[in-house]
């Protein structure tokens, strides 16, 4: 992409009501654009970053078994009196009524709506377990909007639910996400730690929110510094092996951690002084089983293998990749901006001309510029006349993992300058040498 051509409104200084750095980095690198109070515009390179998180996440959940399909944000009020939750949701249900006077509301979360798509057409037991998830747009009027995206009022939310015949299969397909999740945050370049946690007003008595660390967390977490060791589960994860996903829940419940409405300071004592962490949190996901809490009311059920119809055992599992655009910055930035993993950068090299205009250095950059997307390789040409200083600020703002730089004295001594983001000086390469590095 050339950036003459872009559209990536970069500021200079970032609004005062941005409180944390990455709400600060997204709105000054022009990713992002509040339109309302907790309701954002994802910007082109907003879009990109939060397509590539989506499409980790996509990946990791097709890998665990997880189908997915697409619901809609605006759902009948009537599917949620069903299960009783219509009412006891309050206030941060956007409540809404169509021209007919039909009341709606637009969805927090899904639980009530795939229970009706499983009802409408599962009945044996013999078609579980099933997964099926959606990377849809929710709704919360949160009282209190605030840190950008991180606590929005309009955020993007992965959800996944899953149906089983009994306790013991859902625990299962508990252990399938569970595990699904390790590999997510893990290829997002996050150390998520799972953590004990509340149900709330999703229900159920078994739930786990997935924390990463960060100065500027919500929550006080408390925690086993080991966990910040463990490796997490590779390729080779069997997602058919009961027994093999239990042992990694295990093995990742094994030590003490819990966000602060679970903290136990007795039980945490019990951990070695040297090994006891405790931080600040961002929950990047959190999941749940809930039994027959939503399939009892509204009558899902399949028939068993001894020809009884029972209740589906259900869990959901959330992932928020919207807020995770948010907290990877917050573990991953410096004082020049964002510093992005390679899985999520918006392009993966930032190639700059110190001299449009000089045929030598337009030449070498079209040269570039053509091989390396020639090599499936996103590029981010900056052909326009502002500055060089002005140039490397804003590759090192919007935190891309390369930074080419081609000028004309480095071109008379054979060599164009490549730079890795973060620490570390840049090189001074030939052309195919550095085209090398980079594919
Ligand atoms: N206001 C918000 N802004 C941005 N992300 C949010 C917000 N609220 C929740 N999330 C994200 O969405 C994830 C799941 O939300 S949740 O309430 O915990 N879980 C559910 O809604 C369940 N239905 C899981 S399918 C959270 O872990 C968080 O990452």
């Amino acid at each position: 992409m050339r950036l003459s051509r872009y559209f990536m409104p970069i500021l200079r200084d970032a609004p005062k009501e941005a409180e944390i750095v990455s709400h600060r980095l997204m709105l000054r690198a022009g990713m992002i654009r509040q339109e309302a109070a907790g309701i954002y515009a994802w910007l082109p390179l907003g879009l990109k970053v939060l397509n590539n998180i989506c499409h980790v996440i996509r990946e990791e959940q097709d890998r665990a078994g997880a189908i997915e399909l697409m619901m809609p944000t605006i759902q009948l009020a009537d599917l949620w009196r069903e299960s009783g939750r219509y009412d006891a949701y309050g206030k941060e249900m956007l409540r809404i009524k169509d021209r007919h006077d039909r009341e709606m509301l637009y969805g927090p979360t899904n639980e009530e709506m795939i229970t009706e798509i499983f009802r409408s057409s599962v009945r044996s037991y013999k078609d579980l377990p099933k997964n099926l998830y959606h990377i849809q747009w929710k709704f919360r009027d949160e009282v209190r909007p605030r840190f950008g995206v991180m606590r929005s009022r309009e955020f993007l939310m992965k959800d996944a639910y899953s149906f089983d015949l009994d306790k013991e299969a859902a625990r299962t397909s508990y252990n399938r996400m569970f595990t699904a999740y390790l590999r997510t945050f893990a290829r997002l370049g996050l150390k998520a730690i799972p953590m004990a946690a509340d149900t709330g007003p999703i229900g159920g008595d078994l739930s786990h929110e997935f924390i990463i660390l960060a100065k500027t967390g919500e929550s006080a977490v408390f925690c086993h510094e080991d966990y910040l060791s463990f490796d997490t589960p590779g390729l080779d994860v069997d997602f058919d092996d009961a027994a093999g996903l239990q042992a990694i829940v295990d093995k990742w419940t094994s030590l003490y951690a819990a966000t602060e409405e679970m903290h136990d300071e007795a039980k945490f004592a019990e951990t070695p002084e040297a090994s006891r962490l405790s931080a600040r949190g961002i929950e990047v996901g959190h999941i749940f089983y809930f039994g027959t809490k939503y399939s009892e009311p509204m009558g899902a059920k399949v028939t068993g293998p001894d020809g009884k119809d029972v209740p589906v055992h259900m869990g959901s599992y959330g992932i928020g990749p919207s807020r995770l655009a948010a907290a990877i910055i917050e573990a991953g930035h410096d004082d020049a901006g964002i510093i992005w993993p390679d899985t999520v950068a918006p392009f993966k090299v930032g190639l700059v001309n110190l001299k449009p205009g000089d045929s030598n250095c337009d030449a070498a950059c079209e040269d570039l510029y053509a091989k390396l997307k020639g090599q499936g390789i996103d590029v981010l040409y900056d052909d326009t006349d502002d500055r060089a200083g002005a140039k490397f600020a804003t590759m090192d703002l919007i935190g891309l993992p390369w930074r080419l730089v081609v000028g004309p004295k480095g071109l008379a001594n054979g060599v164009v300058e490549l730079k890795r983001r973060g620490p570390g000086a840049p090189e001074q390469l030939s052309v195919d040498a550095a085209l090398n590095a980079l594919t």
